[in-house]
């Protein structure tokens, strides 16, 4: 045990070399979940190997500051992608956390699982029990929601906890005829609405991570069977052939993430190794060891284990354009924070006394999300609008428009007078459903090297289609707001609504969501799948993979929920199969 540290982690060296039931490779979103799952039976051993450190200290806890993922001191990656054709050779900054909890240590806190529609179109596109009636208990099963508990759907015995708080501006989107919903993530909604955003915020106001929500420190004090070690980079899984010639995982190795680099250590797995790296790095593991298109493995001289073309292949992320307008500081996150030394000391002593106040809220607190097809020339929903177009459950009824309503500025732009003499809100105008789709490849062998991302904005240019309807509905909504006398100034917008300058304004503007997905697609391997409907990688035995690499698209909303949601599944899959030694 380390012994400054109060959380119960394992060294390396006092891993290597053991043997272990599974060993869970990245302890994010998905492998904290897993982990936990993974640990309930006492006959099962488990370790957790993740790269960054356990956090958890004060300021990690409140959900305003811990979202700050631009901070120097935050456990995040940041790196650039490659430059993408669709906009012009750009590349654009990317982050994914780096801590126990993964990215739920520093994300945006919203909690949503995407119409049932998502998942209805899984099950139709051949994915066995992967249907909206599937996935649903597996929603709940994690869920701890404090605002809704009593609905149908909704799940209050999870320890993953998550609440809503109220909005304004929803008379204003009344005008454009798109209901408000209290209630977000109801699967009984329609597909069109304004909701206030449920966020993984506890009942104390703290940032409820998956760490904090799966792994507890006196969870895991108490599981002799589980071994957690972080500050470990794993950098390649050990595969064997076996005599009948069927490949096999049969541990990982790692190194130190820091300090002795060069030690190298293993680990071996009786079951299985699950992959929980996350969607950049899960693919570049399979890359390094060997599993992926064999032309891009012979291009960087790793011997091919597997021809796996899929591997990296459909890498996606949604795409994102802020309009920016400027408000009174007293109406803005950073206006707040920086502008009134009195308002922030407040502020901060309102959080630290009750948990309450702008501390202890998600900066995304209402969104609408919509089917673009569906707004007409004034950015209305006609009223006359058929019910079989509004059904949710329905796959062709998936919103691909969200607008969100940002009280801050969303971009790594700086403004003079940011903070002192005025703050920003902002309309992030996203393409849910993105045609476009990139590709994961390494650009060496050196699993410390962020592998090469492109994230495929714009190859198809279908995808301008809806983001204009976004951008035209955000700044039509911009004007009503105008109309009630309020102080909205221009600040970044487009000159007009032509289609030229709404393309021209997009990709000078675009940025990344940072919801990379499906760089390891459950599908067949002909369709380019990397996992199958258990999640089991095509051609290996005991290796599966379990979090935001395996949608079969990325979802159509922010998807941590989907990723806890896959974990859950991925260890019922592996349980049912499991009879205790
Ligand atoms: C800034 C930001 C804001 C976001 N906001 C939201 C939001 O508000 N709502 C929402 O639903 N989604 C949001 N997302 C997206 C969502 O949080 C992620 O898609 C999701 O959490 C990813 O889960 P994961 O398990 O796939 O990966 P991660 O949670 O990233 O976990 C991967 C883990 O693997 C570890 N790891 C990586 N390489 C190695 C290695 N070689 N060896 C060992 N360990 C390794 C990493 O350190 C990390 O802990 C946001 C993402 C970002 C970056």
């Amino acid at each position: 045990m380390r012994v400054f540290s109060h959380y119960p982690t394992k060294s390396a060296a006092e891993v290597n070399a053991n043997s272990y039931h599974h060993i869970v490779v990245g302890g994010g979103t998905a492998g904290c979940v897993l982990a936990s799952r993974l640990s309930e039976d006492p006959q099962q051993t488990v370790l957790l190997i993740e790269r960054g450190p356990v956090v958890n200290s004060w300021i990690s806890q409140v959900p305003l500051i811990s979202s700050n993922f631009q901070d120097q001191r935050a456990p995040v990656y940041k790196w650039q992608s490659a430059p993408m054709r669709g906009i012009g050779g750009k590349s654009l900054s990317l982050a994914a956390g780096k801590a126990l909890g993964g990215t739920t240590k520093v994300n945006g806190l919203i909690y949503s699982r995407s119409a049932p529609g998502e998942y209805n179109a899984w099950q139709d596109a051949g994915r066995k029990n992967w249907s909206w009636q599937d996935v649903e208990p597996f929603f709940k099963k994690s869920e701890h929601s404090l605002s809704h508990g009593q609905a149908i759907g909704r799940g209050t015995q999870g320890s993953w906890v998550n609440q809503h708080v109220q909005t304004e501006q929803f008379d204003i989107v009344q005008k454009f005829n798109i209901p408000c919903i209290s209630m977000a993530n109801d699967p009984s909604s329609p597909n069109v609405a304004c909701t206030p955003q449920d966020a993984t915020i506890d009942s104390n106001g703290h940032r409820c991570s998956t760490e904090v929500a799966f792994l507890p420190k006196t969870l895991v004090s108490n599981r002799k069977n589980l071994s957690i070690c972080t500050g470990a980079i794993v950098t390649a899984l050990d595969i064997r052939q076996g005599e009948d010639g069927h490949l096999r995982a049969v541990g990982v190795r790692f190194s130190l993430d820091s300090g002795n680099v060069d030690h190298k250590y293993t680990a071996y797995a009786i079951r299985e190794v699950i992959l929980c790296a996350g969607a950049i790095v899960s693919p570049q593991l399979l890359l390094l060891s060997g599993i992926g298109p064999r032309e891009h493995l012979e291009e960087v001289q790793i011997p091919v284990l597997k021809n796996l073309p899929g591997v990296g292949q459909r890498l996606q992320d949604h795409i994102s354009v802020p309009l920016l307008y400027k408000v009174p500081l007293k109406d803005a996150v950073e206006g707040v924070l920086l502008g009134s030394p009195l308002r922030a000391a407040t502020e901060f002593l309102k959080y630290a006394i009750f948990g309450k106040g702008l501390l202890s809220q998600q900066v995304q607190q209402a969104n609408i999300t919509l089917p673009s097809a569906l707004l007409d020339e004034h950015s209305r929903i006609p009223s006359d609008t058929p019910e079989t177009q509004l059904d949710a459950r329905d796959p062709h009824n998936i919103p691909d428009i969200e607008v969100m309503f940002l009280p801050v500025n969303p971009t790594n732009r700086t403004f003079q007078g940011l903070g002192t003499s005025f703050g920003i809100f902002s309309y992030l105008c996203t393409v849910l459903r993105p045609q476009s789709h990139g590709s994961l490849r390494l650009s060496s062998s050196n699993p410390r090297d962020r592998p090469r991302c492109d994230l495929g904005m714009f190859n198809d240019n279908v995808d301008r289609l809806p983001l204009r309807k976004a951008l035209k509905l955000a700044l039509a909504l911009a004007q009503e707001v105008r109309k009630t006398g309020y102080p909205l100034e221009d600040l970044s917008i487009p000159e007009d609504t032509t289609d030229e300058r709404l393309d021209e304004f997009s990709n000078d503007n675009v940025m990344s969501t940072f919801h990379y997905s499906s760089s390891c697609r459950m599908d067949t391997e002909k369709n380019l799948g990397v996992v199958d409907d258990e999640l089991r990688v095509h051609g290996v035995a005991g290796l599966r993979i379990a979090d935001a690499s395996i949608f079969p698209r990325v979802p159509a909303c922010h998807i941590q929920a989907p990723v806890v949601m896959v974990a859950e599944r991925c260890a019922a899959f592996i349980l049912a199969n499991t009879v205790s030694t």
